[in-house]
């Protein structure tokens, strides 16, 4: 099943330039993560199921005009979202050289202005204030929520992609915000509104 089917299936309809800067974003991973070790699994079939899981929540999270994502690696799911709707300021923060590499690369390719890759560790990021932190596989979310003080606006909302352990990071966090989680397959999408 190409992209479009898969996300077809899942009830997304995109327009042509959406797939045509997905397939560039394919064949670029594909290319430099045999040298770089980007990511773990670069087969279009894993990577297509990547996009899926990156871009999901559009479904059900609400509108934002600025988001932070931290720990991009090589684009999951900061850059899909970027790409997904060009018309809000990403910031995809990830400190190893390689992988920034990577994503302005893919930044340069598909004219990504309203992108822009921060070269660091988020808690040392300065002069930044966003809508919506976007993190997936990179710490918990007591930790997420702590080092992300210093980018966040006033009412800031969060979308973790979590696995299974979610309740028990829940309880430690003392999340008791309007907060819903999302299951899909094995994935846990924890979506904590601002007000
Ligand atoms: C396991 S990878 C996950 C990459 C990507 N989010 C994904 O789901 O495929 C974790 C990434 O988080 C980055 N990272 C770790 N600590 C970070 C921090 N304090 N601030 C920003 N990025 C961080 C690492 O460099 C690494 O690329």
């Amino acid at each position: 099943m190409n992209l479009q089917e898969l996300l077809e299936q899942n009830d997304f309809s995109f327009d042509s330039k959406f797939y045509k800067d997905c397939n560039i974003f394919v064949g670029l991973l594909q290319q430099w993560g045999k040298v770089h070790n980007l990511s773990g699994r670069l087969s279009t079939e894993d990577i297509n199921e990547n996009i899926l899981d990156s871009i999901y929540p559009l479904k059900f999270i609400a509108e934002y005009k600025s988001f932070a994502d931290i720990g991009t690696g090589a684009g999951y799911p900061g850059l899909l979202l970027a790409i997904a709707n060009r018309d809000c300021k990403a910031y995809l923060i990830e400190p190893r050289v390689k992988r920034v590499a990577f994503l302005n690369f893919v930044k340069a390719s598909l004219k990504l202005d309203n992108l822009t890759v921060i070269c660091d560790r988020v808690e040392k990021v300065e002069d930044l204030k966003v809508d919506l932190i976007t993190s997936r596989a990179v710490t918990n979310t007591a930790l997420l929520l702590d080092i992300t003080k210093n980018i966040i606006n006033e009412n800031p909302s969060y979308l973790f992609y979590k696995g299974s352990m979610l309740n028990e990071e829940l309880e430690v966090a003392k999340v008791n915000q309007n907060y819903k989680i999302v299951n899909r397959n094995d994935r846990n999408y924890l979506y904590i509104k601002g007000k």
